[in-house]
Order: structure tokens, then C-alpha cells, then sequence
């Protein structure tokens, strides 16, 4: 395959705009847009084809641009000041529905007392001026929103921005953090994020290289204010933090991204250590705090950083890790997020007996624990009730070979690994007395495969191999005992 079609295909497999997306059937239409808002018609320019634009290097038509999609997709009435780190509406949206996913996925108890009035309650860590995410995830979904930041300007303008909009000001509340140590960071205006504009049946300007001006501000003396301990009160409950945080490690650094005109200064951009420290502190914190939010999340700017914060949070103890990737235009960045609660022992999705295909998730493992160690307890289990299989460790598959007296034993007797407290409740349809099964012909092969998903989660499969075994509904039986014996192994922590 040529090395075009390798990267169309590349490209044609990556995560797209999230489906909930205001802007994933409807990207922002830049001409519709400049007919109704004069103040923005003359960033809008017509490329030969006829297609609008606007000048991504411009600082003044990038903020216009969000102020009016802000105004039109969402009434919000929203500014900020010169250089301010200017948000792409559509990208920041994704992470709000990703949230959205990921509250309403149940993987977490929810029987833990949270709040009384089931509201959905969210920390924004650093929300900048812009105050995006608090106005993105109030005026959606309705949420209520705790949003900090460490600089005047920052606080200052958040506020303006909540109180412009009077439909969502009861839902935000802009927490200033007070920096303990003294205020050395130095002032840049303009330097610029490597966040590359949306969009849509209108044309995408070419990545510029722009010069920056980094004055004379090469301090490296950061003051490092608190994040979430000493900032978020012991009695308080949220469901979720979230953070878009400073990528880089230094000015030098952020000058090397120079793509659009999105603003940004040495605040908001440039954390000692970059974000890889920025969120390290992040999951420090959460130790301290696990019973005080549901949900740990960052955004994460490089790939290379989700590896080593992943692990980092399987060495702190969580109980689950989730990542996705975040991709608008050319532009890709990943979330990461986390939690101690205990993941809820998941209804089972094995398919009803006469079923030949079953399958179940194991999510929340450790990093020791990969395909083949959980291929190996497969193995096991059945082995030690003397069962014929075969591991073959290319294919990740087992094969079992059983009769109905074997089906019987397993399902009679406790194993080695299986949970005292297996719920496995008989049927009617497949179980004639208590745990016995009612099987009327001798062997049949069941195959158990187990698939890497992402890290920290496998799939595991069984399939019948004879499409009419009368053993179908006791390999179901079983395969549920093994789904609890698995789980009871590798998904079980303590909070
Ligand atoms: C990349 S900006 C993100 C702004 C906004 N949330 C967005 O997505 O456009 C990072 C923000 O974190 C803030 N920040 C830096 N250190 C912080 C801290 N210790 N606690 C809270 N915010 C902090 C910066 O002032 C800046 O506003």
C-alpha cells in the first residue's frame, strides 16, 4: 500500500467530532455567520472557489469567531482581553460530552452519597479568562461549575463572563487561587497554542510559522500555587474536575508551536515541568482527595504523556482509567481520566443460553496484568477441573473441551478461583435442578478469547464451537462463573 493511501486510511480510521456535538452534522458555516453578525463580516474573506474564511493568525478574527458562535450556537454573551488564550468552541465542546459519556457510564458506583439533589457538579481547573468550559457545560447541559484560576486577569474576566449571562450565573462560581509563593512569572503577550482551528466545508488556512515576542521574559522562578488540595473544601462533592492544562515546560517551548493566533500567555501556557508535572500534581492531589469527585479528568496536549501519567496512576491505586482521543480538524489531543471508587462489578453481557457468542469487558486492571496473564487464569480454571484445553498465546485463545459431567462439576462445585458468593442464579430453560444442568449429549468445544482494548481493559469472548451443541446453555452458565471468577481477580480493588 502507498504511503497516500497508508495515511488516508490512517486519517479515515481516527476518532472524529464527538456525535453529540453541536457542530459534528453542522460545522460553523463562517458566510452564514458574517450575514447576520456585521462585527464579523470583516474577518471573512472568499477564497477563489468561493469558499469563506477567516485568518487563523489573526488574534482578532479567532476571538470574534467564538464570540459569535458562542452568541449564536449557545446565547452566550462572552468576551475576553488581548492575548488571553482564545478557546475553539467545537473542541473545547468534545470534552463536555465526553464527560457526558462518561458520568452516565456507570462503570463507577453511584451508590456512594453524593449531593442531594442529583445535580451534575463539576471543577474546572484553570479556567482562564475564557471561562469556557463552565459556560459550554451550564448553558448544554445545565451543569454547575466551580471554576479557579491563579490570575487577576483570569478571575476577573471569568466573572465578567458569568455575569453576562444571567441564564447560567447561578450555576458558575469563580474560585481565585491565592498563590502562596511570591508572583514571578513573567509576561508574555501572544505567544501561542498549538491548537489548530476546526472546521467544516470552509477552508483551513496552512500552519504559519509566527513570530513571537518573548520580550525579555525568561524567568524560570514559577511560582507553584496549590491545584485541588487546599482549594477544594473537605465537605465538598463533585462529580468530575476537569483541565485544559499549561502544555508547555517553558516560553522556548510554546514558542515552538507557533500554528493560529488562539493568544495565550506565559500563565496559561507554561507550567515548570510542562504538563506532564502540571498533571502529575493533578494525581497527587486526587490521593487526597478521592472521596471528594467521582471523576479525575485532564485533557493531555502530547500522546507520549499518556503513557507515563497512566501508569503513574495505577502506582497511586485507582480503581479505573479511561482514555479517549480528542480530534478536530488536524488537531488531536487526548483525555485522560480516573477514579478510587469502586467500578461496579458490570451487569453481565453474556448472551442468553442458545446463544453461541458471549462476551464480557474487564476494565480497571492493573499494568502486571495484561491478555496473557488473564489467558492463563482462563486456562486454569479449567484445567483444575481436569477439562481438556489448549492456550495457544498468538491466537489469545483457549479451547475447552467438555461434556455435560464436566459442564455439571464446574457448575456444582466451587472452584479454586471462583467467588464464594457467585450469584449465579439457574433457569428454567437451561438448569433442571438447583446448580445441575440438564444436558443431553456428551462434548462439545468452547473457545474463550481474550482481546486488549485500551490499556486496563480486556475483552473476553467465548464462543460455542458447534452452533447446535446441546451444551450451549451450560457453557453460557459457565462462562458467567468465569466472568465472576476474573472479575473477583483482576478488577477488585480496595478504596
Ligand atoms: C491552557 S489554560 C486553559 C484555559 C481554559 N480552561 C481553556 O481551556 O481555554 C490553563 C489555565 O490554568 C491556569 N492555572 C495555572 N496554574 C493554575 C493552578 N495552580 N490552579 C488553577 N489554575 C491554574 C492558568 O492561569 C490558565 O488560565
Amino acid at each position: 500500500m502507498g504511503s497516500k493511501n497508508k495515511k488516508r486510511k490512517r486519517q479515515e480510521n481516527r476518532p472524529t467530532i464527538h456525535p453529540n456535538n453541536k457542530y459534528s452534522e453542522n460545522p460553523p458555516d463562517f458566510a452564514h455567520l458574517a450575514s447576520l453578525y456585521p462585527s464579523f463580516q470583516p474577518f471573512v474573506q472568499f477564497s477563489h472557489n468561493g469558499y469563506p474564511r477567516i485568518d487563523w493568525t489573526d488574534f482578532n478574527a479567532t476571538r470574534e469567531l467564538t464570540r459569535v458562535l458562542l452568541l449564536h450556537d449557545h446565547s452566550l454573551n462572552w468576551w475576553i482581553p488581548d492575548g488571553q488564550l482564545c478557546p475553539t468552541v467545537p473542541n473545547r465542546s468534545n470534552y463536555i460530552h465526553w464527560l457526558q459519556d462518561l458520568l452516565s457510564s456507570n462503570i463507577i458506583s453511584n451508590t456512594v452519597s453524593w449531593g442531594d439533589d442529583g445535580k451534575v457538579r463539576g471543577f474546572d481547573i484553570g479556567t482562564g479568562a475564557n471561562c469556557i468550559y463552565p459556560l459550554l457545560g451550564a448553558s448544554l447541559l445545565g451543569w454547575s461549575f466551580v471554576g479557579s484560576d491563579v490570575t487577576d486577569v483570569a478571575i476577573e474576566w471569568a466573572e465578567r463572563n458569568v455575569n453576562s449571562n444571567p441564564h447560567v450565573s447561578e450555576l458558575i462560581e469563580i474560585r481565585r487561587i491565592q498563590s502562596n509563593a511570591s508572583a514571578t512569572t513573567s509576561c508574555v503577550e501572544g505567544l501561542l497554542q498549538d491548537e489548530e482551528p476546526v472546521l467544516s466545508g470552509t477552508e483551513v488556512e496552512p500552519l504559519l510559522d509566527l513570530p513571537l515576542e518573548l520580550n525579555s521574559c525568561q524567568s524560570k522562578n514559577y511560582h507553584r500555587p496549590p491545584i485541588l488540595v487546599g482549594v477544594v473544601r473537605d465537605d465538598e462533592k463533585f462529580d468530575f474536575c476537569m483541565c485544559n492544562p499549561p502544555f508547555f515546560e517553558s516560553l522556548e517551548e510554546a514558542g515552538l508551536n507557533p500554528k493560529t493566533a488562539c493568544g495565550g500567555t506565559s500563565e496559561e501556557m507554561v507550567w515548570s515541568g510542562g504538563e506532564k508535572a502540571f498533571i502529575t500534581r493533578i494525581i497527587e492531589d486526587s490521593t487526597q482527595l478521592k472521596h471528594n469527585f467521582r471523576w479525575f479528568t485532564s485533557m493531555i496536549g502530547r500522546k507520549s504523556n499518556l503513557k507515563f501519567l497512566t501508569s503513574k496512576l495505577w502506582e497511586v491505586g485507582v480503581t479505573v482509567v479511561k482514555t479517549t482521543e480528542f480530534v478536530q480538524g488536524r488537531t488531536s489531543r487526548w483525555g485522560l481520566a480516573w477514579s478510587f471508587l469502586p467500578i461496579v462489578q458490570q451487569k453481565s453481557s453474556i448472551s442468553l443460553p442458545n446463544k453461541n457468542t458471549m462476551s464480557f469487558m474487564l476494565e480497571g486492571l492493573q499494568r502486571k496484568d495484561g491478555a496473557i496473564n488473564v489467558l492463563e487464569d482462563v486456562k486454569s480454571y479449567f484445567s483444575l477441573h481436569g477439562l481438556s484445553c489448549t492456550m495457544n498465546t498468538s491466537s489469545f485463545t483457549v479451547d475447552v473441551v467438555a461434556t455435560k459431567d464436566d459442564c455439571n462439576s464446574i457448575l456444582k462445585n466451587e472452584m479454586p478461583i471462583i467467588d464464594q458468593s457467585t450469584d449465579y442464579q439457574p433457569t428454567e430453560t437451561n438448569i433442571s435442578n438447583g446448580s445441575s444442568v440438564n444436558i443431553s449429549c456428551d462434548r462439545s468445544g468452547l473457545r474463550i478469547s481474550v482481546f486488549q482494548q485500551i490499556p486496563g481493559t480486556l475483552l473476553v469472548k467465548g464462543s460455542v464451537q458447534d452452533k447446535n451443541s446441546p451444551l450451549s446453555g451450560a457453557f453460557s452458565a459457565i462462562f458467567r462463573k468465569l466472568e465472576e471468577a476474573l472479575r473477583n481477580k483482576f478488577c477488585t480493588r480496595s478504596v
